[in-house]
């Protein structure tokens, strides 16, 4: 053994190595193998040698990387480019993709926050009212197609536009199937496989993105006859978005990203809203605290939701943030090594023949950070008297999409950290925000009798979604 490369995991067979235990569990693949080895070991997926860098120092390595050191389009764009399309995100140099991450970044405005907010409740109260499964004051409902279709009405509906929004009543809803099909780990951990669903994502990707340009010309002729943007969705943002080097964003393009926002959104916000019911329904005292929080600060007649007043409901996001902590979608953030890459305080340099992977997820539930790690639990997030040191001073770099902090002290990082840092973030907290102050307000939630608990965890495709079933309890509020 190298005494300069990471401990390798052990495993019986060549090429399989490891990959149905941390495919089947990576969370606790990742905790069982740090007890073992430490912050930093090395593992076969499929025949790849990928030394996994966890912890604080773990995350700032791989996330705030050189980009001469470690790169990320070339293990996503196999499985990104076929579903996004040519040109964008990973099929595109990363100066490139930064200068996309600013134009959506600086659509996402305050003012088109504040146009979200009612769309989004009207959205979620529209869903209610005509979904056969809750008719009736009592019932139960699956939790994941619940979330997942409250989830794209209420982002097309915002984010995407309403000419997207009415297609998701009709063809969208098929072709988002058939394009979802293409975004599975296979397409990134083996590219060449002649998946036959591969094909149907490639003829739902063309209808997609054709109708995303129709929608954009439309739009131009529109304004040709004097008429003006009607909305803050992401589609005007974008036509009216140019590169540094003067060249408007074209319309494939446009349509490229936005089919990337859909796709980034969806699986996110839907699974991430599925495990705060799921959780919730644990805790049914903190849905009543939650309805409490509302009457107290809004009023015994609860105005309508706002941007703003979404903003004074600190238990509201309290509940997301603590499910993000142990319910991050994304439990491998993945990196190709493109030089040596040593190691800070150890005698490893981890060579280009490998991959990195970093788990932020690890350190949010480490109990060195987060005392009694593994129970959901929103008020450890309360505000404690005499906090009023602000948190310990957090190192920020501007990659050309914004002042981003590098991440590389705090133990929680759902959204990354470094210059490939979400963007969605704030997007996220407004479209769940709204959807879970507006469900509080319709539903009580519980779990059915004789369940106890939350689901496993499907960790085999892109994003961690709970086990099926699913199911909770609700009642409608008199
Ligand atoms: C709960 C919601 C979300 C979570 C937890 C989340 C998490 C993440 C994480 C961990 C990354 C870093 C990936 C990497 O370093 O490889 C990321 C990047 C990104 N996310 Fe999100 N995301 C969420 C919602 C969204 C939404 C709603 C959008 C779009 C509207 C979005 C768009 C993006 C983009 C464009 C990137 C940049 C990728 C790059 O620079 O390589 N995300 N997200
Ligand atoms: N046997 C077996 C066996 C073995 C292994 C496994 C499972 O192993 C793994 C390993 C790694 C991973 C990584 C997930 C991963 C990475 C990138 C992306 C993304 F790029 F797509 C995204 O970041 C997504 N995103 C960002 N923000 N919101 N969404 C994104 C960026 C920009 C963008 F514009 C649009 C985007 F949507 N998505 C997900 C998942 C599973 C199962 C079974």
């Amino acid at each position: 053994k190298d005494p300069n490369t990471p401990p390798l995991v052990f495993h019986w067979i060549p090429f399989i190595g490891s990959t149905v235990t941390y495919g089947m569990e990576p969370i606790k693949f990742f905790q069982s193998n740090r007890a073992k080895y430490g912050d930093v070991f090395t593992f076969v997926l499929l025949g790849k040698k990928t030394t996994v860098c966890l912890g604080r120092q773990g995350n700032d390595l791989v996330l705030n990387g050189k980009l001469k050191d470690v790169n990320a389009e070339e293990i996503y764009s196999p499985l990104t480019t076929p579903v996004f399309g040519k040109d964008v995100v990973y099929d595109c140099p990363n100066s490139r993709l930064l200068e996309q991450k600013k134009f959506v970044k600086f659509g996402l405005t305050t003012e088109a926050f504040r146009s979200y907010v009612p769309l989004i409740v009207n959205e979620v109260v529209e869903y209610v009212n005509r979904s056969p499964q809750f008719q009736g004051n009592k019932g139960t409902c699956d939790v994941s197609r619940t979330m997942a279709e409250i989830t794209i009405y209420t982002a097309s509906r915002s984010l995407q536009g309403k000419e997207v929004r009415d297609r998701f009543d009709s063809s969208f809803a098929d072709l988002y199937h058939d394009l979802d099909m293409g975004f599975t780990p296979i397409n990134f951990m083996l590219p060449w496989a002649p998946l036959p669903r591969n094909r149907k994502r490639d003829a739902a990707h063309h209808k997609i993105s054709t109708t995303y340009m129709e929608i954009i010309k439309a739009r131009r002729e529109a304004l040709k006859d004097g008429g003006k943007p009607d909305s803050e969705d992401m589609i005007w943002n974008l036509m009216g978005s140019v590169y540094k080097d003067g060249t408007p964003l074209p319309d494939y393009q446009i349509a490229h990203m936005m089919i990337a926002l859909l796709m980034a959104g969806q699986h996110s916000s839907s699974t991430s809203s599925a495990w705060i019911v799921l959780n919730l329904a644990t805790r049914p005292e903190i849905i009543e605290e939650l309805y409490q929080e509302q009457i107290n600060v809004l009023g015994a007649d609860l105005p309508d939701l706002t941007y703003e007043n979404l903003q004074t409901l600190p238990l509201n996001a309290q509940v997301i943030k603590e499910t993000l902590r142990l319910h991050s979608p994304i439990h491998s953030i993945m990196r190709k090594v493109k030089s040596p890459l040593h190691v800070e305080g150890t005698p490893y340099t981890i060579p280009t023949s490998h991959s990195v992977i970093a788990s932020p997820g690890i350190s949010a539930r480490d109990a060195e950070h987060f005392p009694n790690p593994e129970t959901w639990e929103p008020h450890r997030w309360d505000p404690k008297e005499g906090d009023s040191k602000p948190e310990e001073e957090e190192e920020t770099e501007d990659y050309g999409y914004g002042l981003v902090s590098k991440g590389a002290k705090s133990p929680y990082l759902p959204f990354g950290a470094g210059r490939h840092r979400c963007i969605g973030e704030q997007f996220a907290y407004v479209q769940l925000g709204a959807i879970l102050a507006t469900l509080v307000r319709l539903f009580k939630l519980s779990n059915p009798d004789g369940v106890k608990g939350i689901p496993d965890t499907d960790f085999s495709s892109l994003f961690s979604k709970p086990a099926h079933p699913a199911i909770v309890r609700w009642e409608k509020r008199g």
